[in-house]
């Protein structure tokens, strides 16, 4: 039987980080395989790249050396670890995936969603996720949460300015506007708890747990 794969995205601070750790506790044990994991990283060379992305000293990094950088962090990850996983029939929950790329590199970046998708398509070589969550949530709300939070250290992209992670949003709507039918918009400024309801209603629809 073939698996499914299941992305989350959204901006800084959206809360998918935090809604997977609470579906990773409800879905155990139950009729289905789940595999939790995430880009850049989820994999020894993956994390490795993920460190050379986000290191904030990095300041010098060349927009496209980053979206190339991402892109082969995804390849490594799906070859190594989402790959076998859907074929062997697990449920595979990564947060964030090509998405990503395409609003950050190609919207907000400035290198063109289309450019982006096309380098993008070597890694992926024909995977994409069946089902996609899109968190939506005013960027200032996400930044505001992230500085709240005591246990995060800031991350390069973290540290952009609000202009930058308004075109991120943009480049979310767009994403959306072209791959409506994979992409589920959830409300992420309401409360975690309404908001793991409601991805858990909306998987409800596609897999049985
Ligand atoms: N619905 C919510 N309401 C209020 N605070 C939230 C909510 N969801 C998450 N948070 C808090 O916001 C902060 C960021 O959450 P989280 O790390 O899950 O976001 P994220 O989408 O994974 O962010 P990033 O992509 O930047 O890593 C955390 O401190 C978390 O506790
Ligand atoms: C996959 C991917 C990620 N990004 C950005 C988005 C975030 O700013 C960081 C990842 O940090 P998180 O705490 O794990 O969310 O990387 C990107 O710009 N492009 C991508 O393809």
């Amino acid at each position: 039987m073939k698996g499914k794969f299941i992305t989350f995205e959204g901006p800084e601070g959206a809360g998918k980080t935090s809604v997977l750790e609470k579906l990773m506790k409800d879905i155990k044990n139950m009729d289905i395989e789940p595999v939790f994991t995430r880009e850049p990283g989820g994999i020894h060379i993956a994390e490795k790249i993920r460190e050379v992305i986000l290191h904030k000293d990095h300041t010098e990094m060349d927009p496209r050396t980053e979206a190339l950088l991402y892109a082969a962090a995804r390849r490594q990850h799906l070859v190594e670890k989402v790959i076998p996983a859907i074929e062997s029939g697990k449920v595979v929950f990564c947060d964030r995936f090509i998405d990503s790329s395409l609003a950050y590199q190609g919207h907000a970046r400035g290198l063109g969603i289309d450019e982006v998708f096309s380098i993008n398509e070597f890694a992926i070589n024909g995977v994409m996720p069946d089902l996609t969550f899109y968190f939506k949530i005013d960027p200032e709300v996400g930044l505001q949460r992230i500085a709240k939070s005591s246990e995060r250290e800031k991350n390069r992209l973290d540290l952009e300015n609000l202009s930058f992670h308004q075109k991120v949003q943009e480049g979310y709507q767009k994403v959306l506007e072209r791959f409506p039918d994979r992409m589920i918009v959830i409300d992420a400024e309401k409360s975690i708890e309404e908001v793991v309801n409601d991805v858990k209603t909306a998987l409800k629809r596609v897999i049985s747990f």
